[in-house]
């Protein structure tokens, strides 16, 4: 529960007390960003001489006719030759300063850099939405009538201006104004004559000429400060708070005494809604209660970070021996570090994270962990609450702007603290920061591919855990290339890498024994169903024996295409060069045709648009005709479906992962989703309809990302006392990575992998940036592909591949082509001149340079 000193104080200018030592003869010059749509380059402005900027402050400038608010990005000593000066404007005041730690500034910076992305772009990502764009700056006066924050009493008039700690020019003077210019003294009237003696920036410029001159002179005597509101729609949300404060005496009823129990139970403290709920009272109670003083009923601040349910508390478990020397490790390094933690499925991964934490919480500072998807996170967050109770708090983008606006206020009071999350998060402005964990870090989502800048979380949080000083832990059980090579390779330079291990899982309980089935041999043996006979079998067991099974499909929907048994006509989506796949999610429902790349939907036809037949077929099967077939031929048992379909509504992740664990289902039937760090003992099976979709994909990672998914759903099974099986049904039994799940050998599939990379020069050994390019006109773009291509083939260390058109030339009617280059890591200072290939492109071509780039299809 935080209370409402939680305010904004780190967001509170006009501390005199601060000074930078700047000698002020240089420098008199700054570049900004401005906050304003589709302005992306760099403004120059002068620098009055009372004020000291440092870069990373947020500051108010003249634009155009408007006031905006800009960041300061770098200092000059001399403008840009061709500005004439008298032309440059001058900054009118800082609003907030030191906004960005120099560490966290300098990691922006990286990002623009490394990913060819204007700054602005990277602080949007950054920040909560509209941070900037829609704050106002006010003026209020300092001392116990203004500055109190929420919900302060509005104090009495003589002591005004005391109080004001802040300040080193403290004054004591009855009235002060008495030696304020007119201009400062205008201010200050006005601002007395308000209840609060708060008012927007604006107002008071639009009531006094040059107000902010009266202001500046204001702040500097600390007479006011200058504070930023959050957008109206991200105004702090109030909620009743009932407090303990007596001990429980006698005199009471047995009734009001059971109320001051619970709330003694909950550490003395309670959201009222919540104390009624849990005795079942009304408010009247508590009314009395207030009047004899047993409790305090008042308005406080609740942040709306993500609540997730109660939960009841949970100790540090004891740890196996790997789990130990693991940890052990972790705690000993002292600054910088990167350490790749490669442990089995269910070898207890998280357990590791979590005692790793908490001493550092404990020393005052807070960790950050990342995780590829909202729908891995219930059960993550609920082990991290249960360890760490409200030091947990949520942070990705499905969040509500209000809930992002609070996660972050409540991570800028610097109490130390636990922040999950997504992609996004690893911009998350924790200060002090003791430890980064990516878990899953194999996961392709921390990557970005659109828009810009695409980054890696993997890559960014290496170089925040290094400005930060920290160290950065990835943990998997099936590390990528990547981490696998960098962490050997820094590891044999001595640069504290570290390669640990958990090769069992806790309890030394088993990893599952995997079958492979042959779907040519059952079909041989006159079986056409989607399902072997093994796997048949498995699951008319399952609910014999009272246990719970998974099944992994590769796609949703129901069929991957549908076409004309007499004609052969397949039904395409007309935006896209794609066929439609056909769903159809129960029996009354209309059957529909989709475009999984831009959407398109259009009923099913009776008729072949064709030839009109009325034969037409369904071909390839997603999760909805899985599960049609399931209820066909095993009506007893109860599915859960799990894909993206069904898990669109907030909180549904949650409610079907609830159920499915309470036992309402046997069965859970779904997509990628599943194969994310689901930890559910009582799954004993698990089956995989068809691994092919996987396998037989294009680009270079098709194995290495095949490996990862079928190895973690594998890794789902027998995480509990009963032993676990998986049945991977497949037409290419022959296939390497085929093998390597059966056997459940890492090592030699990335070993032989690797081997496989290094001779074609691909990441982790060669490095790749992808051009994608893509417009309307189908000519223009190809041109332009042609075009890039030539210029980019005169240099040698690139070695081009394409202009290619992508494995599917048009999607939503946007014609796309792309260029990749790949070169030795060694040719990095030689990169092309991206401004130069960008000028190359016309206007109706769009061109995104996507830097190791994941997704190449
Ligand atoms: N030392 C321990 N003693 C007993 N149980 C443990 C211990 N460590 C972890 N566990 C339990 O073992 C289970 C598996 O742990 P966890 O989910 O952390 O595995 P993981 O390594 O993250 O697996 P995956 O990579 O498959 O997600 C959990 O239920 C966890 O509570
Ligand atoms: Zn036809
Ligand atoms: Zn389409």
């Amino acid at each position: 529960m935080y209370i409402n000193d939680v305010n904004l104080s780190p967001l509170v200018v006009a501390q005199a007390s601060e000074s930078y030592h700047l000698d002020t003869t240089l420098n008199r010059w700054v570049e900004v960003l401005v906050d304003c749509p589709g302005s992306t380059g760099l403004f120059t402005y002068r620098l009055p001489a009372q004020l000291e900027i440092k870069p990373g402050d947020i500051l108010s400038v003249p634009f155009g006719a408007q006031q905006l608010g800009a960041i300061a990005i770098r200092l000059l000593a001399q403008p840009n030759f061709n500005l004439p000066p008298e032309k440059i404007r001058e900054v009118e005041d800082i609003v907030s300063v030191g906004f960005f730690p120099s560490a966290y500034w300098e990691l922006l910076n990286r990002v623009a850099a490394y990913y060819y992305t204007p700054l602005i772009q990277v602080i949007r990502v950054a920040l909560p939405p509209g941070l900037l764009g829609r704050s106002q700056r006010r003026i209020r006066l300092v001392g116990d009538r203004g500055a109190g924050g929420l919900g302060a009493p509005s104090g009495d008039r003589g002591k005004r201006g005391q109080g004001a700690g802040k300040s080193s020019y403290l004054l004591v003077s009855p009235d002060p104004s008495a030696f304020l210019t007119p201009t400062a003294r205008q201010v200050w009237e006005l601002l007395q004559g308000q209840a609060a003696g708060d008012y927007s920036f604006i107002y008071l410029q639009q009531k006094v000429k040059s107000a902010y001159r009266g202001i500046r002179e204001l702040l500097r005597f600390g007479l006011v400060e200058s504070y930023l509101e959050p957008p109206r729609l991200t105004r702090p949300k109030l909620q009743k708070a009932v407090t303990l404060t007596g001990t429980i005496d006698d005199d009471l009823t047995n009734r009001q005494k059971e109320i001051l129990e619970v709330l003694r139970r909950h550490n003395g403290e309670l959201w009222q809604t919540e104390l009624l709920q849990i005795c079942n009272a009304s408010s009247s109670i508590l009314k009395t209660l207030a009047q004899k003083g047993y409790i305090v009923v008042e308005e406080r601040e609740i942040l709306r970070t993500e609540q997730g349910p109660a939960l009841v508390g949970d100790g540090a478990k004891s740890l196996t021996t790997a789990q130990a020397s693991a940890l052990q490790t972790i705690q000993t390094l002292d600054g910088f570090a990167q350490v790749l933690l490669h442990g089995v499925t269910g070898s207890g991964k998280t357990e590791v994270y979590l005692q790793a934490i908490a001493p550092l919480l404990n020393q005052g500072k807070s960790a950050l962990v990342l995780v590829p998807e909202i729908g891995l996170t219930p059960q993550l967050t609920d082990r991290f609450r249960a360890r760490f109770g409200n030091k947990v708090s949520v942070y990705h983008s499905a969040l509500s702007d209000g809930e992002r606006y609070d996660t972050w206020r409540l991570m800028l009071t610097g109490e130390p603290q636990v922040v999950i999350g997504t992609r996004s998060a690893v911009f998350a402005p924790l200060p002090n920061l003791g430890l980064i964990i990516l878990d899953e870090e194999h996961d392709s989502s921390f990557k970005q591919d659109s828009p810009i800048p695409t980054y890696h979380a993997r890559t960014v949080a290496q170089w925040r855990a290094e400005l930060e000083n920290c160290p950065l832990v990835l943990g998997s059980a099936t590390p990528s290339l990547e981490s696998l090579v960098s962490v050997r390779e820094l590891g044999g330079k001595g640069q504290g890498a570290y390669y640990l291990t958990l090769p069992e899982r806790v309890n030394s309980r088993p990893l599952p024994p995997v079958e492979i089935v042959d779907m040519r041999q059952e079909l041989q043996h006159g079986n056409r169903s989607i399902f072997s006979r093994s796997l048949q079998a498995a699951l008319q067991e399952l609910q014999e024996r009272k246990q719970q099974g998974i099944l992994f499909i590769h796609r949703r929907g129901h069929s991957t295409f549908v076409s004309c048994r007499s004609c052969g006509y397949v039904m395409e989506c007309p935006h896209c060069d794609v066929s439609l796949a056909y769903h159809h999610t129960e029996e009354k429902a209309p059957e529909l045709l989709r475009c999984h790349y831009c959407n398109y939907v259009r009923s099913h036809p009776k008729f072949c648009p064709d030839c009109s037949s009325p034969y037409l077929k369904f071909f390839g099967s997603g999760t909805q005709r899985v599960t049609q077939e399931l209820a066909r031929q095993f009506p007893h048992l109860r599915l859960i479906r799990f894909d993206s379909d069904t898990t669109r509504n907030k909180g549904s992740h949650r409610t079907l992962l609830t159920q499915f664990a309470n036992g309402e289902a046997d069965l859970l039937v779904g997509t990628q989703m599943l194969t994310k760090g689901l930890d559910l003992p009582q799954v004993t099976l698990v089956g995989v309809v068809a691994a092919d979709g996987l396998l037989n994909l294009s680009d270079y990672r098709a194995s290495e990302r095949a490996f990862q998914t079928l190895t973690q759903v594998a890794g789902r099974a027998g995480r509990g006392d009963d032993p676990g099986r998986v049945i991977v049904q497949t037409y290419t039994t022959e296939h390497a990575v085929i093998a390597a799940v059966r056997s459940h050998d890492y090592q030699s599939f990335s070993q032989a992998e690797l081997e496989q990379r290094q001779a074609l020069n691909y990441p982790p050994y060669g490095r790749l940036i992808l051009l994608r390019l893509s417009s309307l006109d189908p000519i223009q773009v190809q041109n332009t592909a042609q075009i890039i291509a030539t210029a980019l083939n005169t240099e040698e260390e690139f070695e081009i591949l394409g202009p290619a058109p992508a494995s599917i030339l048009r999607v939503a009617n946007r014609y796309r082509w792309q260029i990749l280059i790949k070169f030795a890591p060694e040719a990095l200072p030689q990169l092309p001149d991206w401004e130069e290939v960008r000028s190359l492109c016309p206007s109706s071509v769009s061109l995104t340079i996507d830097v190791d780039p994941i997704n190449i299809m």
